[in-house]
C-alpha cells in the first residue's frame, strides 16, 4: 500500500475556491457523470486509433444507490486508470487529464471532451464523507482502490474489479447529504443534467437519457418531423413552435443548436429562460441572459458550445469576446432565417405575422445589425386586414397622399381597429392607408423608429379630424356667420366644460361627423409609454388627465336645426350629446358621464315624441 499527501498545484487553486462556493451541491452528479463520458469518449477514440484493442463491449454508465451503506455509486466501462494515472489525476487537484488528452490527440478524434480544469471530481467531496473509486485502465495493469476522507491523506492499493476495465466512483455520502439516496431525486438530477449525454446512462432499470439529440446532427439528415419531435422532447407541454433555426459554426467558436420560435397568442404569456444552454452535450444552465441577445430571449431551444466559459460570473461571461461573438452570430442568424421565410414564402409569413412580429420588432429596437436587416422583412397589415406592406411598399403606396410639407411619409396607424372604425373609414375615404399597429411593444417601437427611420412619421389615425393628418390645414371654410361661430363655441363650452377639452370650430364637408373627438397624437403616446411602465418623462405624464379635442364641423346641417332652435334647455341637451357621442367614440365616456348620455338620449327621443304630437294636428 502507498500513502502520502494530495499535492495541490497552488496556482490553479482559486477556480477550485470558486467552484466550492457553488450553491448548487447537485453538480456533483453532473461533473462525475461526465468524468464517466468523458472516459468512455477517450476509450472510443483510442480504439478507432487501434490503440484500445478487442471487443469494447456495451459501453454504458450506471449510476447506483445503496441505501444500507449510504453510498452512491457511478460505474463507466471508459478507459480507466493505472495506479500512476489515479496519482497523477487524483492526486494533484486541477490537473486535468481531459486537457492533457486533448493536447495529445488534437485532431486526431472526434470525441468531445467536457473535462477542463481538473476540479469536477473534486466536487464529490461537498456530499461526501468519503470516496472510493476503484478502476482498471484498458491497458494492462491491475486494477487500483483510492480512497480518500476529503482531507489532504488518501490510500492506495490494489484492488479486483470484477466487472474488468472501467471505475466506480463510490461515494459515502455524509450526514447532511442523505437525499442523494433517493431515488426520485438522483433521477430528477440525471434527467436534468444528463438528459442529451452521448453514452447511455442506466439507473433504476431504466436508460435516462437520448444519446443523440436532435441538434448534434447535421440539418439535412433531419425531417421537419424530427424537428418537431425534439421540440416536444424539450417540452412536452408546449404547442408546436412556428419555425426554428438550426445553428452549426466551428469558427471562430464552436456552437450547435436549434432555436425555436414559439406560438405566443397573448403577451402575457411570454416566457424568458427557456434556452437550455449545453456544453458538450451536459445541461449547465438555463440562464442564458447573456449569451443571448435580449430580443431573443423569447425563443426556445437548445444551444451547446464547448466555447463558453462556464465556472465564471456573470460579469466575465458579458466581458468575453466569445459570448460577445456568439450574441451576434446569433442575432445574424435569426436576421438571416427571417429573410428568407419572407422571400421565399411570404404568405406563410404573413400568417405568422402576429407572432414572429414581436421578435422583429424587439430587434430591431434593441439591435442595429438586426434594424438594418430588419426593414427588409418587417411589414405592416393594413386595417383592413390580410395586406401587408415593407416600409418601402408603404412609402411608394403612399407617395401621392401621405407625404407632409417637410417631405416626410405619413404611416397612420391604429392602435384599435375596432374601436377607433370611424377615424380608419374617414382617412380610408381620402385615399389614405391605415396599418395596425395592435401589439404591446407598437408604441415603444413606434417612437424607436421615427427616430431611425429618415422621413418617416407616425401619426395615430384619430391624432386630428382627417383632414389634418397630413399637413395641418387652414380653417376650411365655414358657411356660419361670426356671431353663429361664437354661439356655437360658447353653447360647447357651456356643455362640455372640462379644461382638457378643448373646442374648435371648423368647416368641414358637411358629409363629415358633427363633432370629432381627436387625442393629439404627443400627449397619447406619453400616456401610453406611461401605461406600460415607460419611465422617465413618461411616468409625468401618466398622471396627466387626457387631453382631447373636439372639432365642431359648422358645415354639418344640424347646427342649422340648432340654431332654430328656441329651447335652450333642449338645444344644449342636444349640444351635450353630440359632445358625448363623438366622446363615446373615443371610449372616453364612461361611468357616470355615459349613464347622463343614455338617460339624456331617451328624454330627447321621448320629448321629440312629444313635440311631435303637439304639432300634428
Ligand atoms: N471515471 C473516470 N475514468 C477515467 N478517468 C477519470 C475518471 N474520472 C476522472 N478521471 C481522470 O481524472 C482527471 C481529473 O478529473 P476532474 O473531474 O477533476 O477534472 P476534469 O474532468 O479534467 O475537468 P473538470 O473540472 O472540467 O471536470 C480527469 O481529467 C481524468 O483524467
Amino acid at each position: 500500500m502507498q500513502k502520502g499527501t494530495i499535492r495541490v498545484q497552488t496556482e490553479n487553486i482559486f477556480p477550485i475556491i470558486k467552484k466550492f462556493l457553488y450553491s448548487d451541491h447537485d453538480i456533483f452528479v453532473r461533473e462525475l457523470v461526465s468524468n464517466a463520458v468523458d472516459a468512455t469518449q477517450k476509450l472510443k477514440t483510442l480504439s478507432s486509433l487501434g490503440e484500445a484493442k478487442g471487443d469494447l463491449g456495451d459501453l454504458r454508465i450506471d449510476v447506483s444507490i445503496d441505501k444500507e451503506n449510504k453510498t452512491l455509486t457511478i460505474s463507466d466501462r471508459g478507459v480507466g486508470m493505472t495506479e500512476a494515472e489515479v496519482d497523477k489525476y487524483l492526486n494533484q487537484v486541477a490537473f486535468s487529464g481531459a486537457e492533457e488528452f486533448l493536447n495529445k490527440y488534437k485532431g486526431q478524434n472526434e470525441a468531445n471532451i467536457i473535462g477542463h480544469f481538473g476540479l469536477g471530481f473534486y466536487s464529490s467531496f461537498m456530499v461526501s464523507d468519503r470516496v472510493t473509486v476503484v478502476t482498471q485502465s484498458y491497458q494492462d495493469a491491475p486494477a487500483v482502490r483510492w480512497e480518500c476522507d476529503g482531507s489532504p491523506e488518501f490510500t492506495l492499493e490494489p484492488a479486483e474489479r470484477a466487472a474488468g476495465r472501467g471505475t466506480d466512483i463510490i461515494l459515502h455520502l455524509n450526514e447532511d447529504s442523505q437525499e442523494f439516496l433517493e431515488a426520485d431525486r438522483i433521477r430528477h438530477i440525471l434527467e436534468r443534467f444528463c438528459r442529451f449525454l452521448p453514452v447511455p446512462i442506466w439507473f433504476e432499470g431504466k436508460q435516462i437519457n437520448n444519446t443523440s439529440p436532435a441538434w448534434t446532427k447535421k440539418p439535412s439528415e433531419l425531417t421537419p418531423q424530427d424537428y418537431k419531435d425534439f421540440y416536444k422532447e424539450l417540452y412536452p407541454a408546449g404547442e408546436l413552435p412556428l419555425f426554428w433555426i438550426h445553428l452549426n459554426v466551428d469558427y471562430p467558436f464552436n456552437l450547435t443548436g436549434i432555436l425555436y420560435f414559439p406560438k405566443i397568442q397573448h403577451s402575457y404569456e411570454i416566457q424568458k429562460d427557456k434556452i437550455q444552454l449545453y456544453s458538450n452535450q451536459v445541461f449547465v444552465t438555463d440562464e442564458v441572459k447573456d449569451i443571448v441577445p435580449e430580443f431573443l430571449m423569447l425563443l426556445h431551444g437548445v444551444i451547446d458550445s464547448p466555447d463558453i466559459p462556464l465556472n465564471v460570473s456573470r460579469s466575465y461571461l458579458q466581458g468575453d469576446p466569445n459570448v460577445r461573438k456568439i450574441n451576434s452570430y446569433i442575432t445574424k442568424k435569426v436576421a438571416d432565417k427571417l429573410g428568407e421565410l419572407f422571400r421565399t414564402d411570404q404568405k406563410e409569413y404573413e400568417g405568422k405575422w402576429e407572432q414572429i412580429g414581436l421578435f422583429v420588432k424587439y430587434g430591431m429596437m434593441t439591435d442595429d445589425k438586426f434594424m438594418e436587416k430588419g426593414n427588409e422583412f418587417l411589414i405592416m397589415e393594413d386595417a383592413r386586414g390580410g395586406t401587408f406592406y415593407t416600409l418601402e411598399e408603404y412609402k411608394q403606396k403612399t407617395e401621392a397622399l401621405q407625404k407632409n410639407k417637410e417631405g416626410k411619409t405619413v404611416i397612420l396607424y391604429t392602435t384599435q381597429p375596432v374601436q377607433q372604425d370611424a377615424y380608419i373609414q374617414a382617412a380610408q375615404a381620402k385615399g389614405f392607408v391605415v396599418v395596425k399597429a395592435e401589439t404591446l411593444v407598437d408604441a415603444a417601437f413606434i417612437n424607436n423608429m421615427e427616430m431611425r427611420w429618415e422621413n418617416v412619421q407616425f401619426t395615430r389615425v384619430d391624432a386630428d379630424i382627417v383632414e389634418n393628418l397630413i399637413d395641418r390645414q387652414e380653417k376650411g371654410d365655414s358657411i356660419l356667420s361670426g356671431d353663429q361661430e361664437t354661439s356655437l363655441k360658447e353653447w360647447f363650452a357651456s356643455q362640455v366644460p372640462d379644461q382638457h377639452i378643448t373646442v374648435e370650430i371648423h368647416g368641414l364637408s358637411p358629409d363629415s361627423a358633427p363633432v370629432v373627438a381627436t387625442r393629439p397624437e404627443f400627449m397619447r403616446r406619453m400616456k401610453d409609454m406611461a401605461a406600460v411602465g415607460g419611465g422617465g418623462m413618461a411616468g409625468f405624464y401618466a398622471n396627466m388627465p387626457d387631453e382631447v379635442t373636439l372639432t365642431v364641423n359648422g358645415n354639418h346641417p344640424v347646427y342649422q336645426q340648432l340654431f332654430a332652435d328656441n329651447d335652450a334647455e333642449h338645444r344644449n341637451k342636444q349640444v351635450r350629446n353630440l359632445a358625448d357621442l363623438a366622446l363615446l367614440s373615443q371610449g372616453l365616456l364612461k361611468g357616470n358621464e355615459l349613464t347622463a348620455f343614455i338617460q339624456r338620449s331617451v328624454e330627447l327621443m321621448s320629448g321629440e315624441k312629444k313635440s311631435k304630437i303637439i304639432l300634428e294636428p
